[in-house]
């Protein structure tokens, strides 16, 4: 007799090797960031590429992503995004403090002052598509909090997670605080930003940070292999879960991303073609003679 096996789920069919990579970095003039797609695999890989800082980000780096994530969202060939830092020490270590001027991040490329990153964590959480974060070395402040909005993160085993807020004068009163403390519980968020400690890997995985933790060599593969994954499910059904998932959390602009899915897979159905061509054709709309007007 059949038993029941995860196996039969085809998970471990799926390749675990580095994608094929087209670097569109010098394409669109980035500087921070590198931009690459592997068309093969419906992936796009944002990456922060500031080493000598470890990664940190500046507003030059914060509206380079913004870019990018714009890039990956309107290009319908792409359907996962991976969110990393070049190079192995560092993910991404926070906000530059060097250009840290008065009332926000202040490089000289900006007629005032910002805390743009905050409209990037909007932006990654409004996406429609999963982005998930490939973290090897440091992720740290401003840093940390970019992988907690990503969707999903799957770490390297030589990752070092914390915020540094408190310890640098700086604090994230938005999605670091309260989707921290849905991630990671109140009392473990508290520890986090109140005693800003650093958390290895596996500890990072035990409250549930992160999904997974793989060798530092497998890194690339691993989140591959979820992207590939994610690439053979349905689009529309992990849009509209993103968008629950977001819904109660993000108040009337997670109910307006949920709401306007439905609007969307709406429009494609016959009854929403009906109102508009009878609009367009001057006639009475025939709503009930459509067949997906059963309610
Ligand atoms: C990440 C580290 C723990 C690594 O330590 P290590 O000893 O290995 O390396 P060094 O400290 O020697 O760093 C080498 C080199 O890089 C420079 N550097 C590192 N991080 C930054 C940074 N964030 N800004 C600027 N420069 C950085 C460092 O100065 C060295 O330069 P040299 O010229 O001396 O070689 C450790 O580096 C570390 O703790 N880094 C700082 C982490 C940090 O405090 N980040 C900022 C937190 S606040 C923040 O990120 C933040 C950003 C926002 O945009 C917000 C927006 C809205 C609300 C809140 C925000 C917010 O809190």
């Amino acid at each position: 007799m059949r038993q029941p096996t995860t196996a039969s789920d085809n998970y471990h069919l799926i390749s675990d090797t580095p994608g094929q990579w087209v670097d569109h970095t010098a394409k669109y003039g980035f500087q921070d960031i590198t931009y690459k797609l592997s068309p093969e695999d419906g992936t796009a890989r944002i990456a922060i590429n500031r080493p000598e800082v470890h990664n940190a980000f500046r507003p030059i780096t914060v509206n380079e992503l913004r870019k990018a994530m714009d890039l990956a969202q309107d290009d319908p060939t792409v359907g996962a995004i991976i969110l990393t830092g070049e190079g192995t020490y560092a993910f991404c270590s926070g906000g530059d403090q060097a250009v840290r001027g008065e009332g926000g991040y202040d490089d000289g490329s900006e007629p005032v002052p910002r805390l743009r990153v905050l409209d990037l964590h909007v932006q990654m959480r409004r996406c429609p598509k999963p982005i998930i974060a490939a973290v090897a070395g440091y992720a740290i402040g401003g840093g940390h909090i970019l992988h907690m909005v990503a969707d999903l993160t799957i770490a390297a085993d030589n990752a070092v997670f914390g915020q540094t807020g408190p310890r640098v004068g700086s604090f994230d009163a938005g999605y670091g605080s309260s989707h921290m403390a849905r991630i990671v519980g109140q009392k473990k968020a508290r520890e986090i930003w109140f005693l800003s400690r650093f958390y290895s890997a596996q500890e990072a995985l035990d409250m549930g940070l992160v999904n997974k933790v793989v060798p530092l060599a497998q890194l690339e593969g691993e989140t591959m292999k979820w992207c590939r994954r994610i690439m053979e499910n349905s689009p529309t059904a992990i849009s509209c879960l993103k968008a629950a998932l977001n819904a109660d959390e993000d108040g009337q602009a997670g109910s307006m991303q949920l709401a306007g899915n439905a609007t969307r897979l709406f429009y494609l159905s016959e009854e929403g073609k009906e109102g508009r061509d009878a609009f367009l054709a001057k006639r009475p709309a025939r709503f009930r003679a459509v067949p997906t007007s059963k309610l």
